[in-house]
This record gives structure tokens, C-alpha cells and sequence, in this order.
């Protein structure tokens, strides 16, 4: 487990009852909880029971049937997505959002110069601006991808396509970051060096992390919250999620 950087004051995420329904179906029937600054939040549940939807709705991706969402005790629930990546939210998601043909760095700029300038010129060329270069290079460096600047992003190996998919919402250097699946796809000989990359870029961030594999979310995080059927089931430390035996029933029971 990383250690919760001290003095890490801004960054708390709050939502209360939020619910998000598709038709019939209530995917998310009303879930309370308080993330606290810098704290990384492992959010497991068996499939469908919410966890995407719920991180869409925290992010502005989803549309609230009810429940409010609130960013350092500031009221954000009808705030756009936009808004809410300017108020210090970002997002990754599970289907990799990367522009193909263009390069590992022409991606990370295309990515600042939206951040910074909120439209893409089409008649220039995003690398002439000195400071969307230079945020693209250090989010580059960051995500350990400098050797791979120039190569087409088609061509990455899945966990580098993770790497640059994380980059990209590092670009607006949010002090929430929600991370959906970061680590799929990334074969087993790369999976300490992603997780490694994972808890460097984490520190200081307020985090909530859905990942399948329980030996990685129980390594990582501070804390594990229990989805099940659109509700909370449980939350506490990995130790305390691991020996409950109504999360054992429900989840991590499953298939023994
Ligand atoms: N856009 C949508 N339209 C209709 N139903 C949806 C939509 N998105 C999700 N659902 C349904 O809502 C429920 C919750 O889905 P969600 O993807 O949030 O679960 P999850 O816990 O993230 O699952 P997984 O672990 O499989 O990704 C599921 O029954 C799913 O089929």
C-alpha cells in the first residue's frame, strides 16, 4: 500500500444517494460516500453491478435519476464534463480513447492543447506551442513512455496503451482521478512495472480505482468499497473487505 501524502487537503470527492437508471434498470440505486483527499479507493463488485455507471456519474458522463456530487464541498452535479476536468476531476476510461495514426507524443499534445485551449486548430500544428509541448513532455516521462514518443500509438503494446491512456488524463493534473480499468489487458511480465506506474503517478491524489484482479486492488489501495446490484455492500481496509464474510458471499466467494 502507498502512504497518504501528508497535507494532501484538497481533492475530496462526496457523492450522496446518487442513483442512475437505464430504463427499468436502477444501475446505481442510491450510493453515499466520502473519498477523502489523497486516499486510493480499490472499488470492486461482481460484473453489472454499477461501478462503471457509478464512476460515470461522479465524472458527468452519466445522467442522474437523483443525488448530488460534490468536489472539495463544492456542489458539481450540473457541471459539464468539461467543467469538472477544469475544477481538478479527471477520468480514464476502459475502452482506450487514443487517436490512431498519430504518435505517443502527438497524442499527449493534441490532449494538452484541448486541455489548455479547449479546440484543436486545424490549421497548426499542436506541437508549435511551447507549453502544450512541454506539458505533452512531461506527462511523456511521466508514464515512462519517452522512448516511444514517435511511435504511432497503434503499435503500442497494450499496457503502453494503458500508459498513455492514464497520461492523457494527466494532462489537466487533476487532483481526483478516476481510473477505470487502467491495468486490462497489460500481460502478467508487465503487471509490477504498471502497478508501479500507477502508485507513482497516484501520490497525492485523491483516487478511485475499479480493477478486476484482487491481488492488485487489495496491494494498492487504502481503502476497498463493495458494489453490489447498484448499492454499496461494504467498504474498509483490504484486510477488513477480505475476511468480510457478506462481501465473501457475494463476491469474492464467487467461483471458489
Ligand atoms: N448505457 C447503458 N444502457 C443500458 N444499460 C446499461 C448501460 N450501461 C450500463 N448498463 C447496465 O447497468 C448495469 C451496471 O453496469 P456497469 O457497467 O456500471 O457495471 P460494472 O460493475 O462496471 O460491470 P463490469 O465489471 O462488467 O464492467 C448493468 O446491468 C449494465 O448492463
Amino acid at each position: 500500500m502507498s502512504e497518504v501524502r501528508d497535507g494532501a487537503s484538497a481533492g475530496g470527492l462526496r457523492c450522496e444517494n446518487i442513483q442512475v437508471a437505464f430504463g427499468g434498470l436502477k444501475a446505481v440505486a442510491g450510493v453515499s460516500y466520502d473519498f477523502k483527499p489523497g486516499h486510493l479507493y480499490g472499488l470492486i463488485g461482481p460484473n453489472g453491478a454499477g461501478k462503471t455507471t457509478l464512476m460515470n456519474a461522479l465524472s458527468g458522463h452519466a445522467t442522474l435519476s437523483g443525488g448530488r456530487v460534490f468536489l472539495d464541498n463544492r456542489d458539481i452535479t450540473r457541471l459539464s464534463v468539461h467543467a469538472r476536468t477544469r475544477a481538478g476531476l479527471g477520468r480514464s476510461f476502459q475502452i482506450t480513447k487514443i487517436f490512431s495514426g498519430m504518435s505517443v507524443l502527438e497524442n499527449l499534445q493534441l490532449g494538452a492543447f484541448a486541455n489548455r485551449y479547449r479546440v484543436q486548430p486545424f490549421w497548426m500544428p499542436s506541437s508549435r506551442f511551447r507549453d502544450v509541448r512541454e506539458d505533452a513532455e512531461k506527462v511523456l516521462e511521466r508514464v515512462g513512455l519517452t522512448k516511444l514518443a514517435h511511435t504511432s500509438a497503434d503499435y503500442l503494446s497494450h499496457g503502453d496503451q494503458r500508459a498513455l491512456e492514464v497520461g492523457l488524463t494527466l494532462l489537466s493534473d487533476p487532483r481526483v482521478l478516476l481510473l477505470d480499468e487502467p491495468l486490462a489487458g497489460v500481460g502478467h511480465e508487465r503487471l509490477d512495472q504498471a502497478i508501479d506506474l500507477i502508485r507513482r503517478i497516484v501520490a497525492g491524489r485523491t483516487v478511485l480505482l475499479i480493477e478486476h484482479n484482487m491481488d492488485v486492488v487489495m496491494q494498492v489501495s487504502h481503502e476497498i468499497v463493495v458494489m453490489v446490484q447498484g448499492q454499496l455492500l461494504a467498504s474498509g481496509s483490504p484486510d477488513d473487505v477480505r475476511a468480510n464474510p457478506a462481501v465473501r458471499a457475494a463476491y469474492l466467494g464467487e467461483g471458489e
